[in-house]
């Protein structure tokens, strides 16, 4: 009676637990949608528990005693027909009651919460998008109504194991329990349909085919009990007909994975679909690669590089969460995800494995940042991409190019960052850039092309910068530009002024935003038009200084401009100053904006303008000339009701 209550004391009953929200949500999201890609709790769950021996012998590295006698990790499943379970046993670091509660039961990843809440209902139904964040232990309430998870952590005592129990739907209950072994054994209770008939995943061979498809990278071994063959031994000795006989399992595991690193291999022993296979694994992208990498680097440093570019660019693209997708390893050990450190932030949707036996197994991320080997591993990464990507955009072969455009279309602004961050790969960059001009639609004129056809006596590549396209090719800045002929690029990403401001020329060439600063078409203009813009520059002079009087505080200067055609006026501003869409945009973003003021250019030759002299109504005429320049270029007025009052006044007369 006293022995029992001491039981009771030490072992109570277990504790219930209430999942947090965005728990609750996953599991419902992943029962939900998943089931159709039900195999992928395979991967899942190796992985994890991969994971797990991965930190064990990271942690180790410190602190031997960790291992207990037993430094062979492995990863081991074990089918059980009688009870419909499948288990999933490593002996890896394990968990402790907290841990389970927290791990299990919370979220961590801040970036998955934001994902959640950025899917909309009718994105949840698409398995895609979630496979992208990648459901983790959760995927195993696809085919189980109960998930027994018992572990006990590396170096606590056996009585401190963990028993944790779920049905997925609200609530965990976590009792203690006696393990002996260290490491964790999570044991799926299939749901009936999971258990029987073709879908079954009480059949072995099914798991193995599995293991081999999702798994076959772990490095450590994945066994299974052996089975072997035995033949009915009949009683009656003088019976000689064949009794047949039945596979039964041994107490003995054999591996079932080739438990060798894919990227350790030589690239030419790497068959294609093994190079897809491992890609899926390490990104959660359920979609192939675009294209891959894969060298030993000999060197200063040497090391092995896997890189994949993936087909479309995921949600986070842009956000800060965005994970760097390199796994870092140093000698086939597991060091850390998302080794930012590794490849340079425009080169972010890079995915793969980096293997170095250079860098210590203790290597920290803040080691990271300082190590020089590091520093030339992250070169040697960025070089590589970069030479991959324009061997695409080179290639003869049409569907090396379709590649490149469909690169392009996903990645192409995000490469546009590399112009600023990556000064001595600038030109590399520039070279993969592709824009739509004035002249040729479509995302496909490099800079080269452009130059290809610039006209005789043409000094600069010429673009302009816009919100769109369509404000881009109505802009007033175009007007001399098309008159002429000249071929101007359009360029309407939001970053693209941000990144031209680092690049000033292209294989010698300037670059000129046709929006900003004087234009000088050199000897594109002739001399006959010079002298007509001096004279109406003279001519003007006294609308001009009337103009600046009445514009003072909203236009630093005004000019008679050489650069329109149709429009009365635009706004231009210096070299190096930001462009009132820009500075809308900054604005947008939150950010103080520092006050400029643009010229005004004003068109000699249009109605508008000339009524401009000695008209009574001069300054209203003034201020509305000088907001819809404002509007044209993309800016915002600052007061819109006040510039309404003006034009209905002006319609009015
Ligand atoms: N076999 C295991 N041994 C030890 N800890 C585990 C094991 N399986 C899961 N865990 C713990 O539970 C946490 C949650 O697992 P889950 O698979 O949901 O997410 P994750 O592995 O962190 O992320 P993801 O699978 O999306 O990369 C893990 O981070 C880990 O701490």
């Amino acid at each position: 009676m006293s022995d029992n209550h001491q039981a009771d004391k030490q072992n109570p009953e277990p504790t219930k637990h209430s999942f947090e929200a965005e728990v609750a949500q996953i599991l419902h999201l992943v029962t939900h949608s998943l089931y159709s890609n039900a195999d992928i709790f395979v991967r899942e769950l190796v992985s994890n528990a991969s994971d797990a021996c991965d930190k064990l012998r990271f942690e180790a590295t410190n602190d031997d005693s960790l291992y207990e006698d037993d430094g062979e990790l492995r990863i081991r499943i074990d089918i059980d027909n009688d009870a419909k379970t499948i288990s999933f046993i490593d002996n890896g670091i394990g968990m402790n009651e907290t841990d389970a509660i927290e791990n299990l039961g919370t979220i961590a990843k801040s970036g998955t919460k934001a994902f959640l809440d950025k899917l909309s209902e009718s994105q949840k139904q698409d398995g895609q998008l979630i496979g992208q964040f990648g459901v983790g232990f959760y995927s195993g309430f696809i085919v189980a109504d109960t998930i027994t998870v018992e572990s006990r952590k590396a170096g606590e005592p056996a009585d401190k194991g963990v028993r944790w129990v779920s049905d997925g739907t609200g609530v965990f209950t976590v009792e203690t329990i006696d393990k002996a072994t260290r490491g964790t054994t999570i044991t799926l209770h299939l749901k009936d349909e999971y258990a029987e008939g073709e879908d079954s995943y009480l059949e072995r061979s099914k798991i193995k085919r599995l293991v081999n498809k999702y798994s076959d990278h772990i490095s450590l071994p994945i066994q299974m009990r052996k089975e072997v063959w035995q033949e009915d031994v009949s009683e009656d000795s003088d019976d000689e007909t064949p009794k047949g006989g039945e596979m039964v399992l041994t107490d003995e595991w054999e591996t079932i994975n080739k438990a060798s690193a894919l990227w350790t291999r030589s690239a030419s022993e790497v068959e294609d679909d093994e190079y897809i296979d491992f890609y899926k694994n390490i990104s959660y992208d359920m979609d192939d690669p675009l294209t891959w990498t894969h060298n030993r680097v000999e060197g200063r440093v040497q090391y092995t590089q896997l890189l994949y570019i993936p087909k479309k660019a995921p949600m986070n693209l842009y956000t800060r969460e965005q994970q760097h997708g390199l796994k870092l390893y140093v000698k086939r050990v597991f060091i850390m995800d998302d080794a930012e450190q590794l490849l340079p932030m425009y080169l972010r949707f890079v995915k793969g494995v980096i293997d170095s036996a250079d860098l210590p197994l203790n290597v920290s991320r803040e080691l990271l940042q300082e190590s020089r080997d590091v520093k030339s591993i992250r070169d040697g990464n960025a070089r590589r991409i970069l030479t991959l990507l324009a061997s695409l955009a080179n290639s003869e072969d049409a569907d090396k190019q379709a590649k490149f455009s469909e690169f392009y279309k996903e990645f192409g602004d995000v490469i546009k960052e590399g112009l600023g961050e990556d000064m001595g790969n600038q030109s590399r960059i520039a070279k993969l850039l592709r824009y739509t001009t004035t002249t040729h639609d479509g995302l496909e004129t490099s800079f080269a092309d452009y130059k290809a056809r610039m006209k005789d006596g043409q000094k600069a590549i010429y673009y302009l910068t816009a919100d769109n396209l369509a404000a881009a090719k109505n802009s007033p800045q175009l007007e001399l530009f098309k008159k002429k002929g000249i071929e101007v690029i359009l360029m309407t990403s939001r970053v693209d002024e941000w990144a031209m401001n680092f690049l000033t020329q292209f294989d010698d060439t300037p670059l000129q935003n046709i929006a900003k600063g004087a234009v000088d078409l050199g000897d594109l203009q002739d001399d006959a038009e010079k002298e007509e813009a001096s004279k109406a520059q003279e001519a003007m002079q006294p609308v001009v200084d009337k103009l600046k009087t009445t514009l003072n505080g909203r236009a630093k200067d005004v000019k008679v401009s050489t650069r329109l055609v149709d429009s009365p006026a635009c706004l231009v501003v210096g070299e190096g100053e930001l462009s009132p869409q820009m500075i809308q945009m900054l604005k947008q973003m939150g950010q103080d904006v520092p006050e400029s003021q643009p010229t005004l250019e004003i068109n000699p030759e249009h109605p508008l303008i000339k009524k401009l002299d000695g008209n009574a109504q001069f300054d209203d005429l003034a201020q509305v000339i000088f907001d819809q320049a404002l509007l044209a270029d993309g800016g915002q007025l600052d007061d819109p009701a006040a510039y309404l009052k003006r034009v209905n006044e002006l319609l009015m007369k």
